[in-house]
């Protein structure tokens, strides 16, 4: 594509040199630059794009989007204001408008969204639809299943996955748009038929400072939808966005379980295997069983119906779709091999996620609960005593262990959440290895207890330092279950 065709209509400061050149890639890393590419220079956290203008001209590049003055005569040089909004823009048009023809469905807040968009992918495919899904655990175009390196990808990612869900004609893209994604703009230029909200609680603090900007950030997704936005008013967040955007001409959805809301659930009952309650809709009253626990289950369940429900399947073939809904992975995951005592591996990372699985686990615990968790590095600090405070409340015993310690030292990440459970118990071991601290938890459990193993869900690594090392609490746990003789 033409540079200046990429630069159409997008606000520049100043450009110096050819527009009329080909342009047949963009990148924002200077290492993937070829030939005749586009260098887009991102002012980062540890370093800045700025810095890397003449590998990238070394390497091939014709043109330099860029934020400062470049003194360079051999490329053409684009000035912004903005460059991570500039290289969203750009990207849409790269691609070529992908969203403007996918229909995009997009999910933020701060626990839930993978959830939802597995069960609405799982529902759709049900009923022959083929499905594109962006998010934490994988990206999926189909049954093609991609490496996920953020929640959300970079916008330059991001349109690439999109264009391609179009060539392999996926009728709907499923999507959990993070707070950082839409703060850095890396969803600028795109357009959602629907957004879901589904709460908010203290989480990446590190990066929005509060909750009013960690909110803002979230909030930002309901103005790019065209179709409708589904908000949780249970949630205080969620009654707060709902408010501001009810005069907006996408109507507005609410559901709930305490506050009046357009959907809401009744009859609720949570047991080990799952959760059944009545869906109350405009449309209707239909009786639900979910094979995935906890009472948070409902909250993600109710905007996955609605989802479905809007792309234009019956309520009737929502529930046959449930009932063949696959557990999804690393969240509440139950080891099924170990039978003395349940195994659950969960993602709970955030105080409100810890809270809510160990009050779920409560409500059908036989025996003890003992939680292993950890908390991550080189992320939000204030959630760390409150999570020791949260395990120390609501587990009879708790493991405190590593989780990404990344390039944090792992004992002062524990030292950190000791502080908050030692105010409630001091019925807690710290056992820094994450695997000598499942194993431990494992040898203290008796018939009926319930281990959850929070904080990691489906990952398949540990990040120490800067290493990247093989850890799977679900493999784990097999295999320590294996050398006690417990399977
Ligand atoms: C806080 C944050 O979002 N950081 C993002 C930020 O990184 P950064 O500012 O540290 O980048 P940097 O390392 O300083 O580099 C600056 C620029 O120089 C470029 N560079 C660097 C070296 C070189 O040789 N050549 C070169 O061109 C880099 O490609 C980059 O464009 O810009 C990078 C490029 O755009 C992102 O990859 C990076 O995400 C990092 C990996 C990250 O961990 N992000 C997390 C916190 C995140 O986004 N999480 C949310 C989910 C949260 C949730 O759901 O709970 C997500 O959506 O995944
Ligand atoms: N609706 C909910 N409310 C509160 N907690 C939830 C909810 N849904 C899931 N959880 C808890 O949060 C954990 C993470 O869930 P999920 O992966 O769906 O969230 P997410 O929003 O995708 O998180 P991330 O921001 O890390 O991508 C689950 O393992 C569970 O413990
Ligand atoms: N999306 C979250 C995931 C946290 C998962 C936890 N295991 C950790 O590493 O902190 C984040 O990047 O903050
Ligand atoms: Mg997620």
């Amino acid at each position: 594509m033409l540079l200046k065709e990429l630069l159409n209509n997008i606000e520049v400061i100043k450009v110096k040199g050819n527009i009329d050149i080909e342009i047949n890639d963009v990148h924002f890393d200077s290492r993937l630059i070829k030939k005749d590419n586009l260098f887009i220079c991102i002012d980062g956290f540890k370093t800045t794009g700025h810095l890397y203008v003449r590998d990238a001209i070394n390497r091939g590049a014709t043109a330099i989007v860029t934020e400062k003055e470049i003194e360079t005569d051999d490329v053409t040089v684009i000035q912004v204001e903005n460059a991570r909004k500039v290289m969203a823009l750009i990207a849409n048009r790269f691609y070529e408008e992908p969203t403007k023809q996918l229909p995009v469905i997009g999910i933020t807040g701060t626990n839930g969204k993978t959830s939802i968009t597995y069960m609405v992918k799982s529902i759709l495919e049900f009923h022959g639809k083929n499905v594109g899904l962006i998010g934490t655990i994988s990206n999926w175009i189909g049954d093609i299943e991609r490496e996920a390196v953020r929640t959300t990808p970079e916008a330059l990612d991001l349109q690439k996955i999109f264009a391609e869900m179009l060539k392999e004609e996926i009728d709907t893209c499923i999507m959990e748009v993070s707070s950082h994604a839409l703060e850095l703009g890396r969803v600028e230029g795109c357009t959602y038929i629907i957004g879901v909200f589904t709460n908010l609680t203290p989480d990446h603090l590190d990066f929005h400072s509060n909750m009013d900007n960690y909110r803002n950030a979230k909030k930002k997704l309901f103005y790019k939808t065209t179709l409708c936005n589904i908000i949780n008013v249970d949630d205080f967040h969620g009654k707060i966005i709902a408010d501001e955007i009810k005069k907006l001409r996408v109507p507005l959805l609410t559901f709930g379980i305490k506050e009046k809301a357009n959907i809401y659930a009744t009859n609720i009952n949570v047991d080990i295997k799952g959760v059944h309650f009545d869906i109350h809709m405009p449309v209707g009253t239909r009786s639900i069983y979910v094979k995935i626990p906890g009472i948070f289950t409902v909250y993600n369940i109710m905007p996955a119906i609605v989802i479905c429900y809007i792309l234009g399947l019956s309520l009737d073939e929502i529930c046959v779709g449930l009932n063949g809904m696959k557990g999804i992975p690393g969240r509440f995951e139950i080891i099924e091999e170990i039978k003395d005592f349940a195994v659950i591996v969960d993602y709970a990372h955030t105080p409100d996620a810890l809270e809510n699985i160990l009050q779920s686990a409560k409500e059908f615990a036989k025996n003890h609960i003992i939680t292993v968790f950890g908390c991550g590095g080189d992320r939000d600090t204030t959630k760390r005593s409150v999570m020791g405070e949260i395990s120390g409340r609501l587990s009879d015993y708790s493991v405190i262990t590593s989780d990404n310690p990344r390039t944090e030292d792992p004992l002062k990440i524990i030292e950190m959440i000791e502080s908050g459970i030692k105010k409630v118990t001091d019925k807690y071991k710290v056992v820094e290895d994450r695997k000598s601290a499942i194993e431990y938890a494992m040898k203290i459990a008796k018939n009926n207890d319930i281990i959850i193993i929070a904080g990691k869900g489906h990952e398949v690594t540990q990040t120490i330092g800067k290493d990247v090392l093989p850890f799977d609490d679900r493999k784990v746990a097999i295999e320590i279950a294996r050398k006690e003789g417990l399977i």
